[in-house]
């Protein structure tokens, strides 16, 4: 056996390896980044179409995009088209968290780290067509799956785990303690909050949690919650209940027509039910009803103008 030898530029291979290594960025200036990001994107809602600036998020979002839904439906899509989410190509490697639903293990609080430093992607496919997406195509090393959570979207609206792009991209956000994040994707359809609304509790649960184990238990506990919620007797005409029998995905102040796609069981999975063209709804340009306006306006972000301010 001859002598090793020495390797040609002097240094190891674990030397290299480190060399390529990212550093870690710091999370308390990546927490003044997401806010800064947050501030740039409320002003970005509130200037004219003219003097848009562009804002940067601090960390990369991306997409593999299938192909499956109607573009203007598709909430990925939508991201694209704001340049918040940037197109992977199949068969290239993402090395931040990669949402699938073909994943085993929980996104978790343990996952900050990772979506700061490389961001976060999903997989943009039919739910009807998961056998035939190429999901061994879309690499990397943290493939992630979702714990329970709700779907508020207009086509998925109350289905469990079923969310759409733009709901997983919030979801985790809200896990590993970057909500603002969500706020700037969520801002971006009117029934965006909704998804936190109906998600509040678990999500909060889910972020205060220690590790995957502590996050099945709050699942399993959820679940057994609402099994015997459901258990309960329910007289749909007492008054007294106290319960609302009503869409929380629909504004009672509104009495709109319920879109197509609210119903529609199409793939579309309930991008939005605006087109680019009215996306100015919530941009601030001129809306032909005032009245549908102000009840469709999202009430939540007033208080992210406010939480901003102070
Ligand atoms: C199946 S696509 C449907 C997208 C839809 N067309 C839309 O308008 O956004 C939703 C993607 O979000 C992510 N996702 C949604 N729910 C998920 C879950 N429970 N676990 C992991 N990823 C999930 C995955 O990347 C999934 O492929």
């Amino acid at each position: 056996m001859g002598k090793k030898k020495p390797p040609r530029d002097g240094r190891s291979a674990k030397q290299k390896e480190s060399h390529y290594k990212k550093t870690s960025k710091n999370l308390e200036t990546f927490a003044s980044e997401v806010h800064d990001a947050l501030e740039a994107s409320v002003r970005q809602d509130g200037a004219g179409e003219d003097i848009k600036a562009a804002f940067k998020l601090p960390c990369p979002l991306a997409m593999w995009e299938l192909g499956h839904c109607d573009p203007k439906k598709c909430t990925g899509r939508k991201l694209i088209r704001k340049g918040l989410v940037r197109n992977l190509r199949i068969n290239q490697r993402f090395s931040g968290v990669i949402l699938s639903p073909m994943a085993t293990t929980y996104v978790s609080p343990a996952d900050k780290q990772i979506v700061a430093d490389s961001g976060l992607a999903v997989i943009d496919c039919s739910w009807a067509k998961l056998d035939e997406t190429p999901f061994a195509k879309m690499k990397g090393s943290h493939l992630r799956l979702l714990p329970y959570l709700i779907a508020a979207n207009p086509v998925n609206y109350g289905r469990p785990c079923k969310l759409s792009c733009v709901e997983a991209f919030a979801a985790t956000f809200c896990i590993v303690g970057f909500p603002d994040l969500a706020t700037i994707l969520l801002r971006k359809f009117k029934w965006g909050k909704v998804f936190i609304e109906l998600n509040k509790d678990l999500l909060d649960k889910y972020s205060n949690s220690q590790n995957v184990e502590e996050m099945l238990k709050i699942e399993r506990e959820f679940l057994a919650g609402a099994h015997d919620k459901d258990k309960e007797e329910i007289d749909p005409f007492d008054v007294e209940s106290g319960r609302e029998f009503s869409n929380l995905n629909r504004d009672i102040r509104s009495n709109r027509k319920v879109n197509e796609c609210d119903t529609d069981e199409d793939d579309s999975d309930g991008g939005d039910e605006e087109s680019d063209e009215s996306e100015g709804e919530e941009t601030g340009s001129e809306v032909e009803n005032e009245q549908e306006a102000a009840a469709s306006k999202p009430v939540i972000w007033k208080g992210v103008k406010k939480r901003l301010r102070d």
